[in-house]
């Protein structure tokens, strides 16, 4: 078997060459010569499959190693023989790190506690229901959106669902979690625009870590310059790599698409991107994968941190994305190649935490922390 695979999936070097000839390349040097003879492609979010790269290859399964999959037109896929298939889930505790992180970061900054604040989640899948339970344990209100399950759970549903003008009337954060669809009764382009954003009330901070064009550029700047928002948290961009110097300017965190980049999500994205490859063409190896390398500091220290700023300052040592923001905002040319050369970070439960305040123990074994 023939298989292309993006050269940036960590983890799938030596693993993809048990199952056939495997060529890599960036997933921006995709072409259609360069896939016309492979029977599969492992790939990212950053190559658009569609006519323009398909038509006339002999592709027959294309893994994406990754929960979205609006780069791919599945329509034309579906009606040309080519099977599609992705990695549900595979980084959902990473971005819902990414949020619990940028949240404590706003409060810090903007001297609020999170415990007397509102969040709307928008979108109430893998990633949104991650967030919304990191959010009640932290101690939030929590409102959740979310038609399609709405429609589809009935009355049946467990989960209590808003619609979204109460969350435009009561939330003071409020964060996206939806796929990047542009048609359908309950399409998300442009999901935030002039009308969503005027009908504020409460002058929240908003978070895109699902896919930039759910936020539109001009509305999101319109907004922060009339103060209808107090902020914004962008790690999804509308037109990247290609993003807005202006709004990057503007932004309170502002990171080049990593919100799932987890060690502990890639390695998980590239096993079912394995596993989908295995069952589509009934291959019976069992690869053998490099384990998920250790952080470099393990163990987050407490002692002498004032029991207030213990919960941010061990989440911060996991992940903190403001050296990123300083970084995308110096250089945001290079987002792409932040993109390529991301150092993988672990997910809370690779830590442990010595030296914690009684006050904050429960809160940081809820979050995934180990504590001695
Ligand atoms: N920034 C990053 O690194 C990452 C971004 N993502 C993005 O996050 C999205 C969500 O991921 P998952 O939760 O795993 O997907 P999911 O498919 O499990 O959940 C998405 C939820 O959004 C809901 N939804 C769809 N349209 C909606 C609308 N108009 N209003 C409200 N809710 C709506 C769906 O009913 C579904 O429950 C992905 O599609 C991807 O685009 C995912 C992983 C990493
Ligand atoms: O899984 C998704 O959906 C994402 O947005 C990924 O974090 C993007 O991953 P890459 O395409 O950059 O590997």
């Amino acid at each position: 078997m023939k298989i292309l695979a993006d050269s940036h999936i960590p983890f799938l070097k030596g693993v993809a060459e048990q199952f056939g000839e495997v060529e890599y390349l960036p997933g921006n040097q995709f072409t259609r010569d360069a896939i016309k003879l492979k029977d599969a492609l492992i790939v990212r979010t950053v190559t658009h499959f569609g006519y323009d790269i398909l038509h006339g290859s002999s592709v027959k399964l294309i893994c994406s190693a990754t929960i979205g999959y609006d780069h791919i037109d599945t329509e034309y896929c579906d009606s040309h023989g080519i099977a599609w298939r992705t990695a549900p889930g595979c980084n959902a505790s990473s971005v819902e790190q990414y949020i619990t992180a940028s949240l404590l970061f706003l409060a810090r900054k903007y001297n609020f506690n999170l415990k007397e604040k509102t969040i709307g989640i928008v979108g109430v899948g893998n990633v949104g229901s991650k967030v919304a339970v990191a959010c009640r344990k932290l101690g939030m209100n929590v409102l959740l959106n979310d038609p399609p399950r709405e429609k589809a759970e009935g009355s049946n549903s467990e989960t209590e669902f808003v619609n979204i003008r109460t969350i435009q009337l009561e939330a003071d954060i409020i964060t996206f979690h939806t796929p990047l669809t542009k048609v359908g009764e309950h399409k998300t382009f442009h999901l935030v625009d002039n009308s969503f954003l005027n009908f504020l009330e409460r002058k929240p901070f908003i978070i895109n870590a699902a896919r930039g064009a759910v936020t539109s550029n001009q509305s999101l700047k319109k907004a922060l310059n009339n103060g209808n928002i107090s902020g914004v948290v962008l790690d999804c961009w509308e037109n990247e790599p290609e993003i807005d110097a202006e709004l990057l300017s503007m932004a309170e965190i502002a990171t080049p698409h990593i919100a799932g980049y987890s060690a502990d999500g890639k390695w998980t994205a590239t096993k079912m991107s394995i596993d989908n490859l295995k069952d589509h063409f009934g291959l019976d190896i069992t690869p053998v994968y490099q384990p998920i390398p250790e952080p470099k500091e393990p163990v987050i220290d407490l002692k002498g941190i004032a029991p207030e700023d213990q919960l941010a300052h061990a989440v911060w040592h996991s992940y903190n994305p403001m050296r990123e923001t300083e970084l995308l905002k110096t250089s945001p040319e290079k987002f792409y190649w932040f993109r390529s050369n991301y150092p993988l970070r672990r997910e809370y439960h690779a830590f442990t935490v010595i030296n914690s305040h009684n006050s904050v123990h429960q809160k940081l074994k809820d979050l995934g922390f180990n504590i001695i």
